[in-house]
């Protein structure tokens, strides 16, 4: 039986020779993230675009992602994810050009990359951040595509979900890892898998970013005392009345 990861790479794949092409925006000067975070003295959240997913279904479908990032950068978010994959999560590269343009910090490119036209496609639509995620890539494919957005002067996030990513992902030496809470395989959440990895690996060099099922200060509290420099937040925020509040509340001291 395949995964639902195996399904959207499936996807990804048929979708690669009908993206875009075009010149590059060579004169644009990409934000760093890593360095938003190394300056930063309170945790950094990293607010998400997310109106559906595969394991919630529709989270929030009539979100003007411009007036969501708006209200994020009003509550002190230090970066803004934009989920573009269209069919699994009913986002567009759209969405994420429109987010730039609205604010400054750094925007992350949140889709599935196999390929680095889906990297030159992200820095057309002004990405400062893209994500590579260890269970879709082999090493050989890791190893280039992050060379590859490093070339155009993009950061990456790397994200892994148990110890034997991290160990992968460890060997290219990242600047910023995000360990996934969510497994990809089950759906299951359980920000004890931050603690668990972050146990073992926090010394080992990168900045740790907690990603998926933070929805309290408790929840920011553990994860800022398990060694993650940042958060990475997507339904909380989706759903809340008042999200800039929210961001502030998850703002923990370092
Ligand atoms: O909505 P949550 O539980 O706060 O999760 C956000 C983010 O971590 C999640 O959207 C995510 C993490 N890694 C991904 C990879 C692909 C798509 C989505 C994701």
């Amino acid at each position: 039986m395949g995964t639902i990861l195996d399904e959207i790479i499936t996807q990804k794949k048929a979708e690669l020779d009908s993206l875009p092409s075009g010149p590059l925006k060579a004169d644009r000067e990409p934000v760093s993230l890593a360095e938003m975070i190394k300056d930063s003295n309170t945790m950094a959240v990293i607010s998400e675009v997310k109106r559906a997913s595969p394991s919630k279904g529709d989270i929030n479908q009539s979100v003007n992602p411009a007036e969501q990032a708006a209200k994020y950068a009003g509550g002190g978010a230090d970066a803004i994810s934009v989920l573009t994959d269209q069919k699994f999560f009913s986002g567009t590269m759209e969405d994420l050009g429109q987010v730039k343009r609205t604010v400054d910090v750094p925007v992350l490119n949140k889709d599935f990359i196999i390929d680095t036209r889906q990297i030159d496609n992200a820095c057309r639509h002004g990405a400062d951040v893209i994500l590579l995620i260890v269970a879709a890539l082999d090493d050989a494919a890791l190893k280039a595509l992050c060379g590859h957005a490093e070339s155009l002067g993009l950061d990456v996030l790397v994200e892994v979900h148990d110890e034997a990513e991290m160990e992968r992902a460890l060997r290219i030496e990242p600047e910023i890892i995000g360990i996934n809470n969510r497994d990809l395989k089950t759906f299951t959440v359980d920000i004890a898998n931050t603690e668990k990895l972050l146990g073992k690996y926090r010394d080992s060099g990168p900045l740790f970013i907690a990603e998926s099922g933070i929805r309290t200060r408790e929840d920011a509290l553990r994860m800022q005392c398990a060694g993650a420099r940042g958060l990475l937040v997507g339904e909380t925020l989706m759903t809340a009345d008042d999200p800039a509040g929210k961001i502030e509340e998850l703002k923990v001291e370092l």
